[in-house]
């Protein structure tokens, strides 16, 4: 979908666009389009803030271990509702162990979390909402076979940041849009129309916290950002991290950078903590349209095939340069002057 509508024109209106130089499109924007009528039920609860009730009580745990908070659910029930009412056969939520069946003759499928960034539930931070879809594969022996294809089977992508200003980040496969919403209205408008990430960039996203459990090619790329004009990076990274996917790639997404979520050696964390279904691979289709790179370390994320609902994968995207190296850190390339010692030690650049 390359828009070519002007700054300000609702959502509707751009799909419509889009619908009419692609009908293969048609069932894709009806279902962005329930997506986005429960985007804006959500973030009227989230504005109201603790004056909605305990968004962040705890409830019961989630197929991931992960504690549901009270916004988990409300969001869960709300976007599967909407779905219900468009050409969706199957949903893999966050907050479903199994997927869900809805419309059993339906197109599409849609993978979704509900609620991204669950840790800033009730501390007033960004949080959001991740959605891919593809096509529905009928195998009724098989619940997960429309989600059992790589990413670059999906057809449209994005995600909602509740921040500031409710944003939408999409993509129907030519070029990533952004729209926020106007909450006068309650209708999104266009406000980019090709978003693109620049080739260079001089911040990185990770939880810093892990990294005594990184491995070897994380913790020389991360380092080497650290030492700045005197590593072999030759230049002064700056650092972000706001535990909401969504909010960290909207901003890499906006001015450049790189987002990582790697595997780690604590437990479970072998592939990271991000679901490559509703998490990775949504992500990576918005950050390649707008011109970016998204890869595991060593292979490309819309390659990537799930063969589990809730399957983690680890995530480096962002501006091609930096995800070029970090890759190049994985495949053990050549070393460069004056670089990490930790390299050096354990051999893993040398050729
Ligand atoms: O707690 P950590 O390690 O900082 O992880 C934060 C990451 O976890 C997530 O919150 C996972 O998503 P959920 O909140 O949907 O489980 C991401 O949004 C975020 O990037
Ligand atoms: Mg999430
Ligand atoms: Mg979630």
């Amino acid at each position: 979908m390359a828009i070519s509508a002007a700054i300000g024109t609702p959502l509707e209106a751009c799909l419509a666009q889009a619908v009419s130089a692609n009908p293969a499109l048609k069932d894709a924007a009806t279902v962005i389009a329930a997506v986005a009528r429960s985007a804006v039920e959500i973030s009227e609860r989230i504005g109201r803030g603790a004056l909605s009730g305990d968004l962040a009580a705890a409830g019961e745990h989630n197929s991931d271990g992960d504690v549901q908070k009270a916004l988990d659910v409300i969001a869960h029930e709300s976007v599967t509702a909407a779905l219900r009412a468009a050409p969706v056969a199957e949903v893999a939520s966050e907050e479903a162990e199994e997927v869900m069946r809805l419309n059993p003759d339906a197109p599409l499928a849609v993978a979704i979390d509900p609620l991204d960034g669950s840790s800033n539930i009730g501390v007033n931070m960004a949080v959001g909402m991740i959605f891919g879809i593809r096509p529905s594969i009928k195998d009724p022996a098989n619940p997960l076979a429309s989600f059992t294809t790589p990413g670059s089977a999906q057809i449209a992508a994005g995600f909602v940041t509740y921040g500031p200003a409710t944003a939408l980040i999409l993509t129907l496969g030519d070029g990533t849009q952004s729209y926020v919403l106007d909450r006068a209205e309650g209708q999104f408008r266009l406000t980019s129309p090709a978003m693109s990430v620049p080739a260079s960039a001089k911040e990185f996203a990770i939880n810093a916290s892990n990294a005594r459990h990184w491995d070897a090619p994380v913790k020389a790329y991360i380092e080497d950002c650290q030492r700045g004009t005197e590593g072999p990076r030759d230049k002064d990274y700056n650092m972000r991290w706001l535990a909401s996917l969504v909010a960290d790639i909207q901003r890499v997404l906006t001015r450049g950078g790189v987002f990582l979520y790697p595997g780690d050696a604590r437990k479970n964390y072998a592939r990271g903590r991000l679901r490559l279904l509703y998490e990775v691979a949504p992500v990576a289709m918005l950050v390649e349209q707008a011109g970016g790179a998204a890869t595991d370390g060593q292979t490309r994320i819309l390659d990537l095939v799930a063969t589990g609902i809730h399957e983690r994968a680890p995530l480096v995207c962002g501006s091609t340069e930096e995800v070029s190296c970090v890759a190049a850190y994985y495949g053990g390339g050549k070393p460069d002057a004056g670089r990490s010692p930790l390299f050096g030690q354990r051999g893993l650049m040398r050729s």
